[in-house]
């Protein structure tokens, strides 16, 4: 019998957070591309993911507040993060440990996931601040949840340009269904685990350079391409070739273009514009058009991302750690959702390899059996 590989087409569950029907994305309903135009805020789409409706003005004001509040970590969890932190690993290594020392810190209320999102997004920045060796920033409790992360990131605060973009990065990284990390942790919430236990999981998952840890390598890309002089067409001609995926390009749902890319365009032009960085947009530019003619692949969410969070300032080996950052809103929604299902994930396989062996003929110990 043929499976399909990866799983690639089946639906494996029911979920009411988001859906990428007919090549749309939409948060219980509501099209990010339409909450991207009307700038909706970081905080307002993670109520949405959670609860699967909108807040009024004051759930939403609640709501920042809690999220903001949360956002101070521990001493003893920044003591650890200091050693953590400046291990010569890559720092989604650091950030899958600093996971799982989030859920053994001695910290009350551990179950719940506000304080488990605002702790993750202090926690990235603070392993960002630390590896670039400046301070660790205080949390600014007059400024939203994607404000206070920029801030605690880059030690520079937005202005309102800044903070609409940033915020829109945020929001269209927040879910996407059932995507390998998502799945992964509604895998471990499935047998009951905790939500730590979830989480490093997902973020296992997306370090991948097949999934999340694309943007790192887009933005190689970009710098393999300038440092060596290189033609832009030639270099992907080349890496083709070899058979290399030009990473970036692609995606298991959009055959026919990420809604995402778009608007991550605009932000990255725009970003580059201001920073003196066009000419790296001019090749991501160049190569997308490539790419799209000779190929049919269309840029995906982490391809414009490299070019943004360059901008920003931030190393490219931190690049992962923001779309972490930004996907633990969606992996919890999905934790939560599995948790209320209350069944185990356990699918089937079919054994394919040989069968009727006898242990006693074949085994190596014979003389001594
Ligand atoms: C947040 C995210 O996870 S977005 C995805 C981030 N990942 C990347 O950017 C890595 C590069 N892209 C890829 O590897 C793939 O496009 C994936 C893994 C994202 C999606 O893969 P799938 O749905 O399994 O499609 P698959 O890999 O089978 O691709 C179909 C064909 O297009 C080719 N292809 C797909 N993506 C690329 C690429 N980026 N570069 C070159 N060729 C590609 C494949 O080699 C395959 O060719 P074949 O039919 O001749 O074997
Ligand atoms: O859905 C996927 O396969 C990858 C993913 O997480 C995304 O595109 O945001």
């Amino acid at each position: 019998m043929d499976h399909p590989k990866g799983l690639a087409g089946i639906v494996v569950d029911e979920t009411h957070i988001s859906s990428t029907k007919n090549e749309r994305l939409t948060y219980a309903g509501y099209s990010v591309e339409e909450m991207a135009k009307a700038h909706a805020s970081f905080e307002e789409v993670v109520y949405l993911l959670w609860k699967t409706h909108l807040p009024n003005r004051e759930e939403l004001e609640d709501f920042r507040k809690d999220l903001v509040s949360k956002m101070v970590l521990p001493a003893e969890t920044i003591r650890l993060l200091l050693y953590i932190a400046r291990e010569p690993q890559h720092p989604m290594s650091i950030l899958r440990t600093t996971t799982s020392l989030l859920g053994t810190t001695n910290d009350v209320d551990h179950d719940e996931p506000p304080k488990i999102l605002a702790k993750m997004l202090t926690a990235i920045a603070a392993i960002i601040r630390i590896r670039d060796d400046k301070p660790f920033l205080e949390v600014d409790p007059d400024l939203g949840v994607a404000d206070n992360f920029l801030y605690m990131m880059t030690g520079k605060k937005p202005d309102s340009e800044l903070s609409q973009m940033f915020n829109t990065v945020m929001i269209l990284h927040a879910d996407h269904e059932f995507n390998a990390s998502t799945f992964t942790a509604r895998v471990v919430a499935s047998t009951f685990s905790d939500y730590y236990s979830c989480l490093t999981a997902a973020v296992c998952a997306l370090k991948g350079p097949l999934h999340g840890g694309a943007n790192e390598r887009v933005f190689e890309m970009l710098m393999d391409i300038v440092q060596g002089d290189q033609d832009p067409i030639d270099f992907v001609k080349d890496q083709m070739a070899q058979g290399r995926k030009i990473m970036g390009f692609g995606h298991r749902i959009y055959k026919h273009g990420d809604p995402r890319a778009c608007i991550l365009k605009g932000i990255a032009e725009k970003l580059a514009e201001e920073t003196g960085n066009i000419d790296l947009y001019n090749i991501q530019q160049t190569l997308a058009d490539y790419m799209l003619e000779k190929t049919g692949l269309h840029p995906n969410v982490d391809y414009y991302t490299a070019l943004i969070y360059h901008c920003l300032g931030l190393e490219k080996e931190t690049f992962t750690l923001v779309f972490a950052a930004c996907r633990t809103s969606g992996w919890l929604a999905h934790v939560m959702e599995q948790r209320r299902e209350k069944t185990l994930i356990r699918p089937n396989s079919e054994y394919v390899g040989p069968t009727d062996r006898s242990y006693i003929d074949d085994t190596c110990i014979k003389e001594v059996l």
